[in-house]
């Protein structure tokens, strides 16, 4: 096998613009092994996210979050959908660059506004911001997420639509350089 043959899909994002969905798509049609990360760490506190953020902290979680996709970057072939802020670690960010095909859906603040109500109640960080602070938000991580090797704008795809465009685009960056970025 060549080096970069079984490289895994990282998928990054903003909370809600389809990781998770467009991932397990992605991941089924192209006999791929699916990890969802927020899935892993319920499965680890047997909870869900919002209550492990009440119960144990944020930084509980993504302690546990970093530790899941630095053993998980390192198995080939499988399709990764992150949290929405796992990639603002920049130690989860180099790991994922070095040793896998990551992938940016990206969305406009615009076609996110759609998907609000959809997201509150399971979105902790959601709960505590008025959306102009999200919109902040959504503006600084845009800015994290630009280190990707490839980028899928989100905003007119269905999510098999998305998971079509994330396995083209993935096979075509096989040989993704390593890209190390610092903060
Ligand atoms: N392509 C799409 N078009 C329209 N709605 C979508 C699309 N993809 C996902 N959704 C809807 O948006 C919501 C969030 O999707 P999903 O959970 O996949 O996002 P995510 O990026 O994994 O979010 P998080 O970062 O919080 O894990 C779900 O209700 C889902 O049905
Ligand atoms: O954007 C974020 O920081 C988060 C997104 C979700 O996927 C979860 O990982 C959690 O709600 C935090
Ligand atoms: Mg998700």
């Amino acid at each position: 096998m060549k080096q970069d043959e079984g490289k895994s899909i990282v998928l990054i994002g903003f909370m809600g613009v389809g990781k998770t969905t467009a991932g397990e798509r992605a991941a089924r049609k192209s006999n791929r092994v699916f990890v969802d990360i927020d899935l892993e760490i319920e499965k680890k506190f047997t909870l869900p996210v919002n209550e492990i953020f009440k119960k144990h902290g944020e930084q509980a979680f993504r302690s546990i979050e970093k530790q899941l996709i630095e053993e998980h970057c390192h198995q080939s072939g499988h399709v990764l959908s992150l949290g929405g802020g796992a990639f603002m670690n920049s130690d989860t960010r180099n790991t994922c660059l070095q040793h896998t095909v990551v992938i940016f859906l990206d969305i406009t603040w615009g076609a996110w506004l759609n998907r609000y109500k959809q997201l509150i109640d399971t979105r902790p960080l959601l709960q505590q911001k008025s959306l102009q602070e999200v919109e902040q938000l959504f503006l600084e991580r845009r800015q994290v997420y630009a280190h990707h090797h490839g980028k899928i704008m989100m905003d007119d795809l269905s999510p098999d639509e998305a998971a079509n465009k994330i396995i083209e685009l993935a096979s075509s960056k096989k040989g993704a350089v390593q890209k190390v970025s610092k903060n």
